[in-house]
């Protein structure tokens, strides 16, 4: 398999490589050559395989020849050893619906399902491959935590990651400062999510300085993760289905950078018999305004209670515009430098048509938030955090569709006791956060503060 990038200034190029290159050379994300399509028979013989199996499958066509088999399996068996249901990503059911519990791993949201898997994926390319790398990142909560973990104390990797300063939970910003190991950078930016991704963005693009200090990308920029996050969504199909071609399961995914439903839309096209894939933001509702009108406009961030998906413009947004304009890079080309002139981009209604087949779309409120958390704690003792609170709200109208309980409700403790009066207990692995120590650098919301910080940080680097 090789990946091709969505602006088409990439020359093809192989998994490794396109692990390694995270966000593409000329701006674009990577993509596959070729979806791989899988066929009935072997979706029904996946729906028997364990979450590790099951992920070294769905991997293989991506991966290719870019990794050994038998290195591929000690990876994968490795990156989800650590999570504490022996399922990795069980299906749970309360109050009459299913949700995909994807907080087991070391910091308790899904981004751990992928972030395990790409710190040691990292690890062993640079092992194999020599080298160094510098990984930048940008969080709005979730990626920044899952990724220090994947990546702390390993050798021949540092890792910077920009949050906007006040933006995130407490919890959340202990899971990060919190982490004292020598190659571990917090750095806390005087803005929003948007900047803080628009700087990632920025010094990538700036290639001396990304090849100098051969960056790595972990937010979902870099394939890897869309492609890890994928073996969820079969998971949970095969669990329901249990290997039926007819039965379509539908999914309600609560998103902000358009990661987790843009994977799902990849299952879908790869032929897992999903029905509907419901888009649930927030107030920042910049997706569900585009599945709506075919218009995308970026507004002001507002904070939310579901802060992991206060964001405007949304990385993963380009790849699914790749798809939607049938793979022509000039028209993704065209449609993002109207974006960028005239702060919009729309789709004609032919095109709009086939965003309403693959989606429907629907924005939560603070106060629906709240109702949602109230009403299922009330019918099943069950406890959701903010962000899954908007997939279910946005699913009200679905009540078979499974929801992702993307975060585990103790890491928005506010918000939780705001709408049922109870802490939610914490995971071990959230227990103790408040009394350590932290480090964490605060900057200006500007590109070249952080690439002054990183050069000081890491010192005279070769060339
Ligand atoms: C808890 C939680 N839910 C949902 C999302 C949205 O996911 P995505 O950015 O992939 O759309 C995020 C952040 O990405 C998150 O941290
Ligand atoms: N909600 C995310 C934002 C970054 O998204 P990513 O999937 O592109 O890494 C977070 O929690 O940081």
């Amino acid at each position: 398999m090789r990946y091709l990038s969505t602006r088409g200034g990439v020359e093809p190029v192989g998994f490794a490589d396109a692990v390694m290159m995270g966000l593409g050379t000329d701006g674009g994300l990577l993509v596959p050559e070729q979806i791989p399509k899988i066929p009935a028979k072997r979706l029904k013989d996946w729906s028997q395989l364990n979450f590790q199996q099951l992920a070294v499958e769905v991997l293989s066509p991506f991966v290719g020849e870019s990794i050994p088999h038998a290195d591929l399996v000690e990876l994968v068996e490795r990156s989800y050893a650590t999570f504490l249901h022996p399922e990795v990503t069980p299906l749970a059911e309360h109050g009459g619906r299913q949700w995909l519990e994807l907080f087991h791993g070391p910091t308790a949201a899904f981004k751990d399902v992928a972030l395990q898997l790409l710190g040691n994926l990292f690890e062993y390319l640079i092992a194999r491959e020599g080298g160094v790398l510098r990984i930048l990142g940008a969080t709005s909560g979730d990626t920044g935590s899952a990724a220090i973990y994947g990546v702390r104390g390993k050798a021949g990797i540092d890792i910077f990651i920009l949050h906007p300063k006040g933006r995130v939970s407490p919890i959340q910003e202990r899971q990060m400062t919190t982490v004292l190991d020598a190659n571990v950078h917090n750095i806390a930016v005087l803005g929003t999510f948007d900047d803080a991704q628009r700087i990632v963005k920025t010094l990538f693009n700036d290639l001396p300085f990304k090849q100098q200090y051969r960056l790595g990308a972990v937010n979902s920029i870099n394939l890897a993760r869309i492609l890890a996050q994928t073996i969820y969504y079969f998971y949970a199909w095969g669990r329901i289905s249990g290997g039926n071609p007819e039965h379509r399961v539908s999914f309600s995914v609560p998103t902000g950078n358009f990661g987790d439903v843009f994977a799902g839309w990849l299952a879908k096209r790869m032929g897992l018999p999903i029905d509907r894939l419901i888009i649930a933001t927030n107030r920042n509702d910049i997706l569900s305004r585009f599945v709506a009108s075919g218009v995308y406009q970026a507004g002001e961030v507002f904070q939310t209670l579901s802060p992991a998906m206060d964001i405007q413009l949304a990385s993963n947004f380009e790849r699914y515009l790749y798809y939607l304009l049938d793979e022509d890079p000039a028209a993704v080309r065209a449609l993002l430098a109207e974006l960028e002139q005239t702060g919009q981009l729309q789709v004609d209604g032919e095109r709009r048509r086939r965003v309403a087949e693959d989606f429907d779309a629907r924005a939560v409120s603070d106060a629906e938030t709240l109702a949602e958390i109230r009403q299922v704690y009330a019918t099943s003792g069950y406890i959701l955090c903010p962000h899954t609170a908007v997939g279910a709200r946005a699913a009200a109208d679905n009540a078979e569709a499974v929801v992702l309980a993307t975060a585990h409700p103790a890491k928005f403790d506010a918000a939780v006791v705001e709408a049922i009066g109870i802490e939610p207990p914490p995971p071990r692995s959230l227990q103790g956060l408040l009394e350590r120590e932290t480090r964490c650098a605060e900057l200006a919301a500007d590109a070249e503060a952080i690439s002054g910080f990183m050069r000081e940080t890491l010192g005279a680097v070769e060339d």
